[in-house]
């Protein structure tokens, strides 16, 4: 067998060489020796490959179309395929063909997750080579069409369902899971999908999606990622009600039941893969998402995509923007609409890079953001009956109602829309903030589309093209008094792939706040003059794996500074490193 396995290494090449795959050179670098012999035992094609015929419905390794003459012959292909012999960049251009010519989104999403589960790697390189076009299909705004229509789409598992019913069982469900090698897992219990609401157990589109993001921007094998879905029921009384509802068909479990069922979970994560592995949190309810954070971050490698990755992406954002705008981050006033989980995240980091760079402490740095939750501005008065995470915004200051008012006596340069509800910052409201500033910067952050709290063309329009913004889902570019402006797209998905893969490859052991501000830093020194110009201040996605490879790099620096890095010894070029472990997904050659 390991003959077998060298010789496919050596066919492969420099270019298609995977230096993450179980079979790729760099192996040992980056998962360590034990992990790469056991990855020998289980994954090789060449041990799990019965006929041609399994071959070609094994998505891992199937090349369609792609297969050469030679490994026909010799992997019993023969007669199983029609006799036509592609190149891969062929496939590409068929599929795109076939995708664009959809014009329902979900029909191009529902095509796009047929190709994952029948050739995984055309499915990435359609992703890689087209980030632009087909990331609002397999991820904001149409994955969360998807999660609505779950039940009726659903055809094959893509992760792990771990219910109330398999309590006392999870660690014998992970082994349930074929890979073995796992580096990332996305977990969500569904409660709050977007800002549409408790999707339940049909909520797994989002770990699903966000793990694809995770191999096509970041880098990781897509082998090594695990989508799970815990499933304690779901208050969602329509799902309840639909026939073809996948999820428990209960309330959700609350309290002692539900924190048990999470302890076991990651208990059996850490027991499982090791402590090595990164849980990403994502899209949990704010009731529970502060409180896992906070019990898991000392012990488990754990980071909260909503509460933290998006602080990380704004805050790169609003440093860019000082380019534009002027002064430092502590010179402007900012206001939030929604105070919860993207509020408060964001708020904190901003409040924690001004307090770093200027000295000022935390407590006063604070005082220059204000949030509205609601029930209007937050403000002392109200600091008795505040949710833990509001407190520390709850400044002295007469209660104001209204968004409106908020704009208009707390005077903010930034105004951050976090509130999932759409359309909410209305003509007043963003006619408001063009009154009071010459460039105010606004982001409607709220996903997907439908909830964002104004469009790109209502903030240009409105403020007569003095607006610098930008969006959790994307908007085309717009053009006003015939000058095109291009809206950036403030999404933690700049972020959380090279961050998670900067953990990866220093086998970090922890997440640190100043991992998240070295990640930010990263994205905003890649916005160039260039893109300020067209008042971008992001910048484009199309270059997502090369600002990935940056913010990997920069992370893992920051993990060995910190001392929380285990991969020794630390490479000297962490950005060369980063790429060169990378997961590309061209094909590799089976002769
Ligand atoms: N662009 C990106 O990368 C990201 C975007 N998001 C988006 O942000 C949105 C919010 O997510 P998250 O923070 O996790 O949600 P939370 O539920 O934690 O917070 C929502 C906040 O909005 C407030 N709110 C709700 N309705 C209103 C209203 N009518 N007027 C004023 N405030 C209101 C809530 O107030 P109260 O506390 O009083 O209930 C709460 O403070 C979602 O749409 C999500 O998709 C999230 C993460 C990343
Ligand atoms: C982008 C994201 O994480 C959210 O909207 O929840
Ligand atoms: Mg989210």
């Amino acid at each position: 067998m390991e003959s077998r396995l060298k010789r496919e290494k050596d066919a492969d090449g420099e270019s298609v060489v995977d230096p993450t795959s179980t079979v790729g050179g760099g192996v040992e670098d980056v998962y360590g020796e034990d992990r790469a012999s056991e990855d020998l035992l289980v994954t090789p094609w060449t041990v799990s490959v019965a006929s041609g015929y399994t071959l070609l419905r094994d998505p891992h390794h199937n090349k369609g179309l792609a297969f050469t003459e030679r490994e026909r012959d010799s992997h019993y292909l023969r007669g199983l395929l029609p006799p036509a012999v592609s190149t891969q960049e062929l496939q590409v251009k068929k599929l795109m063909q076939s995708i664009r010519s959809y014009d329902v989104p979900l029909h191009k999403y529902v095509a796009m997750m047929e190709l994952q589960e029948r050739n995984e790697r055309l499915f990435y390189k359609l992703l890689i080579d087209n980030v632009e076009e087909l990331l609002p299909v397999v991820y904001t705004p149409t994955v969360g069409e998807a999660c609505q229509k779950y039940g009726s789409i659903f055809k094959r598992p893509q992760g792990l369902y771990i219910s109330l019913k398999e309590k006392g069982k999870i660690l014998e469900v992970l082994k349930n899971w074929p890979e073995r090698s796992i580096q990332v897992i996305v977990v969500t219990d569904g409660e709050r999908i977007l800002g549409l609401g408790d999707l339940g157990c049909q909520g797994m589109g989002i770990p699903v999606g966000k793990l694809a993001l995770y191999s096509a921007l970041g880098g990781v094998r897509p082998s090594a990622c695990l989508p799970v879905t815990i499933d304690v029921g779901t208050n969602n009384q329509k799902l309840l009600d639909d026939e073809f509802y996948i999820g428990l068909r209960q309330k959700r479990a609350t309290g002692k039941e539900y924190y048990d069922l999470l302890e076991e979970f990651m208990s059996a994560v850490k027991q499982n893969y090791g402590e090595k592995v990164l849980v990403q949190f994502e899209d949990f309810a704010n009731h529970n998402a502060f409180e896992l954070l906070a019990k898991y971050k000392t012990s488990h490698l754990v980071f909260n995509d909503d509460i933290q990755g998006t602080a990380s992406v704004v805050l790169a954002g609003l440093v860019a923007s000082l380019k534009l705008l002027g002064g430092s981050l502590a010179d402007h006033t900012f206001l939030f609409f929604g105070a919860g989980e993207a509020g408060t995240g964001i708020a904190e980091l901003i409040a924690l890079e001004i307090s770093t760079k200027t000295n000022i402490p935390l407590e006063e740095a604070r005082k220059k953001i204000w949030l509205v939750d609601s029930k209007g501005l937050i403000v002392s008065s109200r600091k008795e009956s505040l949710q833990h995470f509001k407190k520390p915004w709850a400044h002295d200051h007469k209660p104001l109602s209204t968004l409106l008012d908020a704009v208009k006596v707390i005077k903010p340069s930034v105004l951050i829309g976090t509130s999932g509800v759409g359309k909410t910052f209305t003509k007043d409201v963003v006619e408001a903030m063009a009154a009071i500033n010459e460039r105010p910067l606004i982001m409607a952050l709220s996903n997907p589309t439908s909830q964002a709290e104004c469009t790109a063309e209502q903030a240009y329009t409105w403020t007569e093209g003095r607006a610098i913004f930008s969006s959790g889902s994307p908007f085309d570019p717009y053009e006003y008094n015939g000058k095109s402006f291009i809206p950036g797209q403030a999404n933690n998905a700049y972020i959380f792939p090279g961050l998670g893969f900067g953990l990866v490859i220093s086998g970090a052991i922890r997440v640190h706040d100043e991992m998240l501000l070295a990640a930010s830093e990263a994205l905003a020194s890649e916005v160039t003059q260039e893109h300020y110009e067209k008042g971008m201040i992001y910048p484009p996605l199309a270059n997502i794996r090369k600002i990935s490879a940056h913010i990997a790099a920069n992370v893992a620096g920051k993990a060995y500074e910190l001392g929380l890095a285990t991969r020794l010894p630390r490479p000297a070029d962490l950005v060369k490193y980063a790429e060169s472990c990378m997961y590309t997904p061209i094909y590799r050659s089976y002769i």
